[in-house]
């Protein structure tokens, strides 16, 4: 049986400004989940997650993370095992040079010189961030800002890596390697969720999607079963992937199968 590793119990947020951004949610995340949540603009995506690291805590009902109260739990400790990429780097970035930001984490989470030195010397390999090291991040271009915040979270290896908008400003070199990573993180067991506007790399970079609107979780299932339901994505206001949307034009309503990829889409009709 998989593990369930966050579980919320009728979670309700509500903000101190009156507004009820989470309307009772209940919701269980598995190890190696690779989980996109998605719905339309202030459906509550964010206000979720960030219960998942204790950056929020319920107004009502619990979150269970790795099977203890977050209430419970301190802070530091939820975030060595749920790591947070901000949707702007901007917000994350608090160092002065590419290295300090990407051995910050390692080093307040405890790991020792050697230890440091081992997941900063792997991240910068893996994410090819040699020649900015010295760098100040915050005068890098957007793409290599974001690369390099998605580094700093990943040099401490967090069970969880939640990823706020992370192809949002980045070039299609920082999206194939943001693919790369999120393959590498599921192959050695991590969890990943994502939260995306951007349907074209759900739908290729998803096994599950949770759909969000006003607050509640409205479906949850595989990009398949998501992108054909119609009345879910009318309720949620989600567009299909465009390669979607061309096989649901060509087929004139829904088929029994969706096409997810371009590669899909030419294995269905290259024989017609
Ligand atoms: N700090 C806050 N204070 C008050 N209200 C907030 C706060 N953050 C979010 N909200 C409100 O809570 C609701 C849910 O917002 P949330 O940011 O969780 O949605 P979202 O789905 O992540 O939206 P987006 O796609 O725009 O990031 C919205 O009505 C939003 O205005």
């Amino acid at each position: 049986m998989r593990e369930c590793i966050i579980e919320t119990q009728d979670l309700v947020h509500t903000y101190p400004t009156g507004v009820t951004a989470l309307k009772g949610v209940n919701l269980k995340i598995y190890k190696n989940d690779k989980i996109s949540i998605v719905g339309q603009n202030g459906s509550g995506k964010t206000t979720i997650v960030r219960h998942f690291n204790g950056l929020l805590k319920p107004t009502s009902g619990r979150v269970l993370l790795f099977g203890e109260d977050t209430t419970k739990q301190k802070i530091g400790q939820m975030a060595r095992k749920v790591g947070y990429v901000f949707q702007n780097p901007n917000h994350q970035i608090f160092c002065t040079t590419v290295r300090d930001e990407l051995e910050a984490a390692p080093k307040n989470f405890g790991f020792s010189e050697e230890e440091t030195k081992k997941a900063v010397d792997e991240v910068v390999e893996l994410m090819n961030i040699q020649s900015v090291l010295n760098t100040h991040p915050l005068t890098l271009d957007y793409t290599t800002k974001k690369i390099v915040s998605i580094a700093s979270v990943l040099a401490y290896k967090p069970d969880v890596l939640i990823l706020d908008e992370p192809t949002g400003g980045l070039d299609e070199p920082g999206r194939v390697m943001l693919t790369k990573i999120i393959d590498m993180m599921i192959e050695n067991g991590h969890t990943i969720i994502m939260i995306s506007h951007d349907m074209d790399y759900v739908a290729e970079n998803s096994d599950r999607i949770i759909v969000m609107c006003q607050g509640e979780v409205v479906d949850d299932g595989s990009p398949e079963k998501i992108f054909l339901n119609a009345e879910v994505l009318r309720k949620a206001q989600i567009e299909p992937p465009q390669i979607t949307q061309l096989d649901l034009y060509l087929e004139n309503g829904y088929p029994k199968e969706a096409i997810l990829s371009v590669s899909d889409f030419i294995k269905k009709y290259k024989n017609i």
